[in-house]
């Protein structure tokens, strides 16, 4: 059981969020009530500001203006509380490459003054659920895309987080392991944590989340449950092209030299 996250708390309260890159804003001032205990979707297109607002909640990018608070601690006042609180799988992770798995967590449940025989204990069983076992002792760097997200979400889970802050979980990762991580997340969920993750399938998010916030062009265009967002759209694909107004984009009809297989 995680400790301290009380459903129908906040477990994310932002205000006034603002990043910009240049002339480009990637957050235009945001605010977000994201409720504890929920498996929770940030969803988008590309360049809508998903990772920017993460790396922002997550103390990895100082916004210009706003704040945010992680399960009632300032992440940018308070920022030992707030990380001793919350696991990360960032996007482009970087990782310990000359470390084997096994090694890299352990290093990492040390760093998180967890005592030497928990850890073991812990890595033993994160390996074994993640269908690491085998590859514990290979090296990082030789490791695929789908094994470095799983390794990464096992340092991220290792401390039994009371929030989790996943960009892009399931991209790279076969649907075996897709299966795998879905069914450690819904466990970790049901014990009352809070999952937060970025991902552009709707699928999933509809088949996986209790709670959505979709954003676009750096504004959050709609934010609670999972039916409160999809309002009467038959599907949450449907609502999401609605609410970034892509509902009637021409789709390509224009690329009139494109196929048939004669080369012109
Ligand atoms: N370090 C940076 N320097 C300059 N511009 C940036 C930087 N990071 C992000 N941006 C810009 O900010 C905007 C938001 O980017 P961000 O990566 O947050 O979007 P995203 O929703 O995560 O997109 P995707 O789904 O494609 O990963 C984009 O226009 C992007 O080009």
């Amino acid at each position: 059981m995680t400790s301290g996250a009380v459903a129908g708390t906040a477990a994310v309260r932002v205000r006034g969020l603002w990043k910009r890159f240049g002339q480009q804003v990637a957050v235009a001032g945001i605010d977000l009530d994201l409720p504890a205990g929920k498996f929770i979707g940030l969803v988008g297109p590309n360049g809508a500001g998903k990772t920017t607002t993460l790396s922002m909640i997550t103390g990895l990018l100082r916004p210009d203006h706003g704040s945010v608070e992680v399960v009632g601690h300032d992440v940018w006042r308070d920022p030992v509380e707030v990380k001793a609180r919350i696991g990360v799988l960032p996007e482009g992770l970087r990782l310990f490459e000359r470390l084997s798995g096994r090694e890299l967590l352990v290093y990492s449940g040390r760093l998180r003054g967890l005592p030497r025989a928990e850890v073991d204990k812990r890595v033993t069983q994160l390996l074994d659920v993640l269908d690491l076992a085998g590859a514990q002792h290979k090296l990082v760097v030789d490791y695929s895309t789908g094994m470095r997200k799983k390794i990464g979400l096992a340092a991220a889970l290792l401390h039994n987080p009371e929030v989790l802050f996943l960009d892009e979980p399931f991209e790279g990762v076969d649907p075996v392991s897709a299966q795998t991580i879905r069914g450690v997340l819904e466990r970790y969920t049901a014990s009352g944590a809070t999952v937060v993750f970025s991902s552009h399938v709707m699928e999933l998010v509809e088949s996986l989340c209790d709670w959505v916030a979709v954003m676009a062009a750096g504004s959050i265009r709609a934010q609670g449950t999972l039916a409160e967002v999809r309002g009467e759209a038959p599907t949450l694909q449907r609502a999401f092209l609605e609410l970034v107004g892509a509902g009637g984009r021409d789709t390509g009809s224009h690329l009139d030299w494109l196929g048939g297989g004669a080369a012109r």
